[in-house]
């Protein structure tokens, strides 16, 4: 390992130690064509459907965190971004679907693509056979990498802005409370991580890596509009 890389934070290793994933995952043909607007609506409303039913087990991942808490911080971490996610997120994702003709009704009977149930289930897996850090690290691609996403598309040239019908989208995840929340988790991580051994590491940085890859077969599923 180089110099560099084992100074750097413990999260910026989990990345770089799969650098080509996390980028394939970050500037990914879907997120470029939210960038630019060039996405077509089908692949969008696709992905927002399955985005319900990820947030339904992304919920139940941070039940499975309350579950695994040993202090009573961590229960409380654990509950409050539960709430979170059932009372303003799967609201606001509800509320943002109607605006793109997908009702409630339609959303309760959708069908999971394979793409939604091997990333939901590869997180729970991850947390329900391991402890809390793995389950941290399994949902990290989640919560930090959207953020990322964001702040990348802002910094790109070809970012259009008016007219857009994805900025609303680049814009929520771009926004100050998103990118705390983001930051929390990379600093709770980057404390966890600081005192494990490499052979941890190592069985974490796959774990890291296998969800990285997983997100970005979610934006290829929206893509390809797959089931
Ligand atoms: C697939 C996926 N990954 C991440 C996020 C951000 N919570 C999301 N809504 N959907």
């Amino acid at each position: 390992m180089s110099a560099v890389l084992s100074n750097a934070l413990p999260f910026d290793r989990l990345v770089d130690a799969c650098a080509s994933d996390w980028r394939a995952y970050i500037e990914h043909p879907f997120v470029r064509g939210m960038g630019d607007g060039a996405l077509p609506e089908a692949s969008f409303r696709h992905y927002l459907k399955q985005d319900y039913l990820f947030l339904v087990h992304f919920a139940r991942a941070w039940g499975l965190a309350v579950y695994k808490a040993r202090s009573m911080g961590e229960l409380r971490q654990g509950l409050d971004i539960l709430k979170a996610i059932v009372d303003l997120e799967m609201g606001l994702h509800i509320s943002w679907c109607a605006e793109w003709g997908v009702s409630e009704d339609d959303l309760a009977m959708l069908q999971e693509s394979r793409a939604t149930m091997a990333y939901t289930r590869y997180v729970l897996d991850a947390g329900a056979s391991g402890d809390l850090l793995d389950l941290h690290v399994a949902l990290a691609p989640c919560v930090v990498g959207y953020a990322d996403v964001a702040s990348w598309l802002l910094a790109q040239p070809f970012l259009k802005r008016d007219g857009n019908p994805y900025m609303r989208w680049i814009d929520m995840y771009a926004d100050a409370e998103f990118q705390q929340a983001a930051q929390a988790e990379r600093d709770w991580l980057n404390a966890r991580l600081a005192g494990v051994t490499p052979e941890r590491f190592a069985q974490l940085s796959r774990i890291f890596r296998d969800a990285t890859r997983l997100e970005a077969d979610f934006w290829q599923m929206g893509l390809t509009l797959a089931d």
